[in-house]
């Protein structure tokens, strides 16, 4: 089994929640593991529209989400990080995919309680090798597999507590990876 409901999922009194309000799909994982990539293809499939908070942090502070690391520090991303995913999970209606570290914030963790929230996830071959060394990952600019490991190590704990499902995408394609993430929420869907 690639993917499977997460036992460590928050229950809601009564049970998941119908989609009418929120995303539709919740996308978490780390660097690598396909946010953005299997974000456009679920929207297409979907019929509605990828919003991603790292690409609204960008838009709205009209430099790259690189450029703000170095010019203003991890922290001050992650206060505008946290600002953007609260917008887009009150606003967006269709696909919503989030930067890779923005579970570590313990306000978005509660915020994404009893959404449809998917976890991607990947092993440190597969990241690394899709990654690289892409400087527009700032947290991987050096020693990107230790980087990795080491995050993924913090983190993990905090994608699967989140997650209302987990989708392994190692040796799959992102369309692969797509179609799992529609079967594994599917029996969720009230
Ligand atoms: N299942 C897959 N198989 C092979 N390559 C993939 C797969 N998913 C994504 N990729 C490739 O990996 C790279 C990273 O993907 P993407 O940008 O979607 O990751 P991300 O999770 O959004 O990362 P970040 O947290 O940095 O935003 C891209 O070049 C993409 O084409
Ligand atoms: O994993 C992370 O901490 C990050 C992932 C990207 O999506 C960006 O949000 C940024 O590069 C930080
Ligand atoms: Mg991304």
């Amino acid at each position: 089994m690639s993917a499977a409901p997460n036992p460590g999922t928050p229950e809601r009194p009564g049970g998941p929640e119908p989609s009418a309000e929120g995303p539709l799909v919740v996308l978490v994982g780390p660097p690598g593991a396909g946010k953005s990539t299997v974000g456009a293809l679920l929207a297409e499939r979907l019929g509605v529209a990828l919003r991603d908070t790292d690409t609204d942090i960008a838009e709205r502070a009209a430099r790259s989400v690189a450029d703000i690391f170095v010019e203003h520090g991890e922290e001050h991303f992650r206060e505008l990080e946290a600002a953007a995913v609260e917008d887009a999970v009150r606003e967006h209606r269709g696909v919503l995919a989030l930067g890779g570290g923005a579970v570590l914030r313990e306000s978005t963790r509660r915020l994404l309680t009893g959404l449809p929230v998917v976890f991607l996830d990947v092993v440190l071959a597969d990241a690394v090798r899709r990654v690289g060394l892409d400087a527009a990952r700032p947290l991987l600019a050096v020693n990107p597999r230790q980087q990795w490991r080491t995050l993924m190590e913090h983190r993990r704990p905090l994608y699967t507590e989140v997650a209302r499902v987990v989708v392994t995408t190692d040796g799959r394609t992102p369309e692969q990876v797509a179609d799992a993430v529609l079967d594994a929420l599917e029996p969720t869907r009230a």
